[in-house]
């Protein structure tokens, strides 16, 4: 049963008209009669904030227009606000002063949710008001939701995958097409996948913040951007691709969460993937989330992590999920501020497997030199082999067993002293 205050028809500002609020706009015309199904509630799009209004924009209205952030917030009609200009501020100010206003709450903005989660979310909670999000992880995928919702009767304990499209698809197009890196990322910018600032997808920071968002609700903790490490692959070379080849291994960007009795692990790192395990057919700008929880066990979640329509796509799921809260005037139900906070670990203090490749000199007793300081300093060689002998130097790689990240590097810093060491490259962490 519909309350008696139902609403006939919901208003909305959009705030952004870029690739995902293009998409947005779209889909709340082709959609219409589908929403007025779904919800019982007609959905009207009153304004789109851009930074310029007298730019044309295909397929949207002169009309709707504007540059004017009072227009939306003095207009009480406008009951959802759709925040897809992205960046911190005046985003964040945006969203406070909506709230504030009484306005329902969606946003893809994983930097802002990333850094100041807690502050936007005290601030929905404060005005019992709708903040959702599904949009700022992994594009399309629905994985905010299921983690908050669908396993809430589960200790999660891990959260793992790839959640950059950008990245994903300039590694899938290195290695299978032989593209060169600068190529691939303009293809990506092209097709819409890259941040206004690529670099964020480049370095890892894009995947930081999202696995900054999974951490803190997987784990009913506040992890936020600065707490995870981050490396990207600017570094990654086509000789990294063609040893990951031969030694049966993909290269991919994963993130990876865990919850451990010490601590929070968080972090993204290029990684060889076997193969044959499920994320090394995780291509272009598809991302995987896996999930492992008590109850429920393992669920992997797959879809497109970028683009327009993909994220256009999860950004109305929740703004359909809002309508239905307005019709039943039940927003603001799902809140965030019941957590206990748990400690972040330092990357040090994780383990992982590595993969290297070694140049040294070729002369007897310089492998088991090599052996030595490895296993001194807590590392054990779970493979090596002699890829060559020239010039008597001898090219060595080495693949570990899982070892404490300090104990690698201080191995590490002993091989940059060694002058028997000519070289150590490619150090890649191995899933
Ligand atoms: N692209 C993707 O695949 C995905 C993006 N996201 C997130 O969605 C958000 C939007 O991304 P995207 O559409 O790619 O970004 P774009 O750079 O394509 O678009 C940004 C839009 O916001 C407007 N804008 C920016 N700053 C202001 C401001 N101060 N005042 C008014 N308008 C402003 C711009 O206006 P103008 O046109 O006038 O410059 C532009 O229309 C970001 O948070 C991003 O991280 C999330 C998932 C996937
Ligand atoms: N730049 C991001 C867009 C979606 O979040 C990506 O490439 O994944």
């Amino acid at each position: 049963m519909q309350s008696e205050n139902h609403k006939k028809t919901i208003y909305a500002a959009i705030l952004g008209a870029g690739t995902v609020g293009t998409g947005v706009y779209k889909l709340c015309q082709e959609m219409k009669s589908e929403f007025v199904q779904k919800t019982g509630a007609d959905l009207v799009v009153k304004k789109v904030l851009v930074r310029n209004a007298s730019k044309k924009r295909e397929g949207i209205e002169d009309a709707v227009l504007t540059d004017n952030w009072k227009e939306i917030i003095e207009d009480p009609e406008i009951d959802i606000v759709i925040e897809v200009m992205g960046g911190i501020e005046p985003a964040k100010t945006y969203i406070i002063e909506a709230l504030e206003a009484g306005k329902q709450i969606v946003t893809a903005n994983k930097d802002l949710l990333a850094e100041h989660g807690q502050e936007v979310m005290a601030a929905a909670e404060k005005a019992g008001a709708d903040l959702e999000f599904e949009a700022a992880v992994a594009g399309a995928i629905p994985i905010i939701r299921p983690l908050k919702q669908s396993m809430a009767g589960n200790r999660i304990s891990e959260v793992m995958g790839i959640v950059n499209g950008t990245t994903n698809y300039i590694l899938t197009k290195m290695s299978e097409k032989g593209m060169d890196y600068a190529e691939a990322l303009a293809q990506a910018t092209e097709l819409g996948y890259a941040e206004a600032d690529p670099t964020a997808d480049v370095e890892g920071y894009d995947a930081g913040r999202k696995m900054a968002i999974m951490a803190s609700i997987a784990f009913n903790s506040r992890v936020t951007f600065p707490q995870v490490y981050t490396e990207g692959i600017t570094k990654i070379s086509a000789d990294d691709i063609r040893y990951a080849k031969e030694f049966g291994y993909v290269i991919k960007l994963l993130g990876l969460a865990r919850n451990t009795p010490e601590g929070i692990e968080v972090k993204v790192h290029p990684m060889l993937i076997d193969e044959n395990h499920p994320l090394a057919g995780v291509k272009d700008a598809f991302n995987a989330v896996f999930v492992h929880a008590d109850a429920m066990d393992d669920a992997m979640f797959m879809g497109r992590g970028a683009g327009q329509m993909p994220t256009a796509s999860a950004v109305m799921g929740d703004v359909v999920d809002v309508m239905r809260n307005l019709v039943y005037n039940c927003c603001g139900r799902v809140g965030c501020s019941c957590y206990k906070q748990l400690p972040v670990k330092q990357i040090g203090e994780t383990k992982s497997k590595f993969f290297l490749r070694i140049h040294a000199q070729d002369k007897p007793g310089v492998l088991a030199n090599i052996a030595s300081v490895l296993g001194n300093n807590g590392v054990s060689i779970a493979q090596v082999v002699q890829k060559s002998r020239k010039g008597g130097i001898a090219e060595l790689v080495i693949i570990t067993d899982e070892v404490q990240e300090n104990n690698f590097n201080d191995a590490m810093t002993i091989f940059s002293g060694m002058s028997v060491v000519k070289e150590i490259s490619g150090v890649i962490r191995v899933y």
